[in-house]
């Protein structure tokens, strides 16, 4: 089912929690939306699901308009952070739950029933829990429960809000995987809010990062990685450093005494630069600044905190090929790349200088 939202707004008092939002998701597509707190990523979804009124714009599931459709008739499957299970309630009866809300007209009859919620435990591979109570589970399988309650009345849309968040993180990483191998399965067109850019990256087709009520920016993770369009983007998703600096005649120079210039194609004038710690390769050397941190990554490769001569500090990583490195030796600092802004907000990817540029 694809989903369309035209310049949605929702206040709270002086608060916009949206202020005309924008996004068109294809049908089958798993979106993230992401952003830090408060930028409205639950109240998009509340919308979205009929829980919370919009009060301008327009949502249309499926071609739909959803104005004035109730909840439970959007077809809509939910499942919150704190929507927990129904203590009272076992497993099977958690899951019956969803199909004996529907509307008359569309609830199955018993057997029926049972044979739908035997197939989810089987879908979400949880058919031996079906008698547990929910203070028998590990966080884990109540995920998966709650998200089999979600499924039980075959929605064509899931909405997901932080659905790993009480989980660890080994739990939460293999969860995440096989929530994306099931919805490549089924095919649901899915919405899922985090403000974890890691589980967005891994898990969306594409990705809207949220900022203040409205989309900053809506693309593919690698996209989002590669070509940030605003300051706020560039400066959330990655983990790069924001250093400022002065452009002139094409060329970069960081306020920050000890960095490299860089080539960059933007007018003259004061400009911000994000530089992910991949672009910042230390090398060995008889003075410079000051390694304060090593240690070794899951990739095998040596991520540095290099202290610059101004006191601030900057994260690298150490040449590929060099001695493994020592805490407080000195470096070098090569810059391989960075995202550019200059203050009007243009943008550009800077690169290093050959030596013939640097005046
Ligand atoms: N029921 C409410 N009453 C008053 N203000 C609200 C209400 N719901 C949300 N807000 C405000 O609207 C803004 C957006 O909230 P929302 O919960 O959508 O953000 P979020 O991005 O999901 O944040 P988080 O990641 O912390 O859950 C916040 O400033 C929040 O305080």
């Amino acid at each position: 089912m694809s989903v369309i939202v035209e310049g949605l707004a929702r206040r709270f008092g002086t608060t916009a929690a949206l202020d005309g939002v924008s996004l068109a998701v294809r049908e089958g597509e798993f979106v993230a939306l992401l952003g830090p707190s408060g930028s409205g990523k639950t109240t998009l979804l509340r919308v979205l699901a009929g829980l919370e009124p919009q009060e301008e714009g327009r949502v249309e599931i499926a071609g739909q308009e959803m104005a004035g459709v109730p909840a439970r008739e959007r077809g809509i499957g939910v499942v919150f952070q704190n929507y927990a299970l129904f203590r009272h309630m076992n497993v099977f009866d958690n899951i019956a739950f969803g199909l004996s809300v529907l509307p008359r007209a569309r609830r199955p009859r018993r057997a029926e029933m049972a044979e739908r919620v035997r197939e989810l435990l089987r879908l979400t591979q949880i058919p031996e829990l079906e008698r547990r109570w929910p203070d028998q589970l590990s966080g884990g399988e109540r995920q998966r429960v709650a998200l089999a309650r979600a499924l039980a009345i075959h929605p064509k849309l899931l909405l997901l809000d932080e659905p790993f968040g009480a989980l660890d993180a080994l739990v939460r990483r293999e969860v995440r995987r096989w929530l994306r191998g099931l919805h490549d399965r089924l095919g649901i067109t899915t919405l899922l809010v985090t403000h974890d850019q890691e589980e967005a990256m891994e898990l969306a087709d594409r990705v809207a990062v949220m900022e203040r009520g409205r989309i900053a920016q809506f693309d593919t993770p690698a996209a989002l990685l590669a070509g940030p369009t605003t300051p706020f983007v560039a400066g959330f998703v990655g983990e790069a450093a924001r250093l400022e600096g002065r452009v002139a005649g094409g060329v970069l120079r960081f306020v920050q005494p000890g960095l490299p210039p860089l080539a960059v194609a933007l007018p003259d004038g004061p400009a911000s630069a994000f530089l992910h710690p991949r672009d910042v390769v230390a090398h060995p050397a008889p003075e410079g600044p000051l390694i304060r941190l090593a240690r070794a990554t899951a990739e095998g490769t040596a991520r540095l905190v290099v202290e610059l001569a101004d006191g601030a500090t900057l994260d690298a990583v150490a040449e590929p090929q060099g001695e493994w490195p020592q805490r407080q030796a000195a470096c070098r600092l090569e810059i391989t790349g960075a995202q550019v802004f200059a203050a009007n907000g243009a943008r550009g990817a800077a690169a290093p200088l050959r030596l013939a540029e640097v005046r």
